[in-house]
């Protein structure tokens, strides 16, 4: 405790003995007290890095109340224990309900004092260390379910949280399967919609004919097979969060639409001749490049500028490879616990080789091998020879070239390799590499690897 006993205590009580004996009392007990006999003065102080605030209740001008009002706002780690006597015991109860730590009655018992000062402090840093470890594992765990600590996918969690409660259009841009629905659901759970409903709707899933109707809903024989009025996906929304997934498949005309239904806030159901007003916030994905398509003129330039207002960027998986091993135990867990299947790991190794993959197909295509590997095996750690065949051919073609080798390493190792391969068998070796025997038994020697028996 001897780091606490340091603390500056702020005592502060009009009675001048009373505030002298507990100053002397805390002073013997190795804190740092600090005397001051009135609310204002207290408040002068109070930012001076004060780490407990003893005060009385019942002061001439600015009251413990008031004080500890300021408290919170200025001091909010500090503890404040108010002091009253019994005749306002009904104040003290209002200064626990708003905020106090502590409440001791008059007069003051100093060792019982002392006892509440240090276990108020050892539970604020208790507080403060389930507070850090809170914090620690939401990093980890970014936000909802997804994951990552890349520095790429902090500065997308990062801008997230700070989009999520405007009213701003948001379009999400990134490859098939980087997570760009993920990143739609955390806007919307984060944002003061989150108690109303988010939306989805794939314009890529949906025939042109359809997509129409569904976004604006139709009314009773507008065409044929129009046997009701129907609400569209807009009206649907109203309160929450439309999430148009491939935006760049939407024709031409529906992009007219799309974009006048986002500056007047309406829309008009086929059919209909009143427009219906719609509170929605749109949030639209796409994994075409946007730009391009509004120079081949097939998407409007308008709109474009419309939806790119706030922007969010998902890297590609191989563009941060850091999230790799994090994501692997993830879908391990869930994958496991889905199929009742023991898989609890994955090797050094088989990391390694999952880490050298390109991943195309980037967390999704992830997520499907791990789960295709964990429901064929009832070992418990994943290994080299769980992975498929592509895999392991993307980490020993990289094995042999890296950024930084000399062209003589690179020879080498491919001789290497191709020696292994053919089981030592210089003739066939030598015409796998398309070179010479002779060129092959030089090339040995040069690179000192006769002696090292190949
Ligand atoms: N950071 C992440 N943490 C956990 N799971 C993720 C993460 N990113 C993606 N996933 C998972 O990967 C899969 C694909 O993600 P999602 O559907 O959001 O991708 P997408 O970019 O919208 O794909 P598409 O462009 O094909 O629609 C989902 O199962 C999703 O849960």
């Amino acid at each position: 405790m001897n780091e606490q006993r340091a603390w500056k205590i702020l005592i502060v009580d009009d009675d001048a003995d009373s505030r002298a004996s507990t100053a002397q009392w805390l002073r013997r007990r190795g804190y740092n007290p600090v005397t001051v006999a009135d609310g204002e003065s207290a408040i002068e102080r109070i930012e001076e890095g004060v780490a407990v605030i003893l005060t009385d209740l019942k002061m001439p001008h600015t009251g413990g109340l008031e004080l500890l009002d300021v408290a919170k706002k200025k001091a909010p780690h500090a503890i404040v224990i108010v002091v009253s006597g019994v005749e306002s015991v009904d104040t003290a109860v209002a200064a626990l309900k708003a905020g106090a730590d502590d409440f001791l009655p008059k007069p003051v018992n100093l060792d019982e004092l002392t006892e509440r000062i240090e276990s108020s402090l050892r539970r604020r840093a208790m507080a403060e260390q389930i507070a850090q470890l809170q914090s620690q594992l939401t990093q980890q765990r970014g936000l909802d379910n997804m994951i990552g600590t890349s520095a790429a996918i902090r500065a997308l969690f990062e801008k997230i949280r700070l989009v999520a409660d405007t009213k701003s259009t948001v379009l999400i841009t990134g490859e098939s399967g980087t997570g760009k629905e993920l990143v739609a659901r955390s806007i919307h759970r984060l944002s003061r919609r989150a108690a109303k409903p988010l939306i989805p709707v794939n314009c890529a899933a949906l025939p042109e004919s359809l997509v129409e109707s569904e976004l604006f809903g139709h009314k009773k024989g507008a065409f044929t097979g129009a046997t009701a009025d129907r609400k569209g996906l807009f009206e649907t929304a109203v309160g929450g969060t439309l999430f148009v997934d491939e935006i760049g498949e939407l024709d031409l005309s529906l992009q007219a639409k799309l974009l006048r239904a986002l500056e007047n806030r309406t829309v008009m159901p086929i059919g209909g001749s009143q427009e219906i007003e719609v509170d929605v916030r749109l949030v639209a994905a796409t994994n075409r490049e946007l730009l391009q398509q509004v120079q081949n003129k097939e998407f409007r330039e308008d709109l474009y500028f419309r939806l790119k207002v706030v922007e969010l960027t998902l890297p590609p998986l191989r563009e941060r490879k850091d999230d790799i091993p994090l994501l692997i135990r993830h879908f391990i867990d869930q994958i496991s616990a889905e199929n009742e299947r023991p898989v609890k790991d994955i090797s050094s190794a088989a990391l390694e080789a999952m880490k050298a993959y390109k991943w195309p197909g980037n967390v999704r295509e992830l997520r499907n091998t791990l789960e295709g590997i964990i429901v064929l095996t009832l070992d418990e750690i994943i290994e080299e020879q769980h992975l498929p065949p592509h895999i392991l051919a993307a980490e020993s073609a990289q094995a042999i070239i890296h950024p930084g080798m000399t062209l003589a390493e690179i020879e080498r190792e491919a001789i290497r390799r191709t020696l292994e391969h053919t089981g030592g068998h210089r003739s066939k070796t030598a015409e796998l590499l398309g070179i010479s025997v002779r060129t092959l038994q030089r090339k040995l020697k040069e690179f000192d690897m006769e002696r090292q028996g190949f």
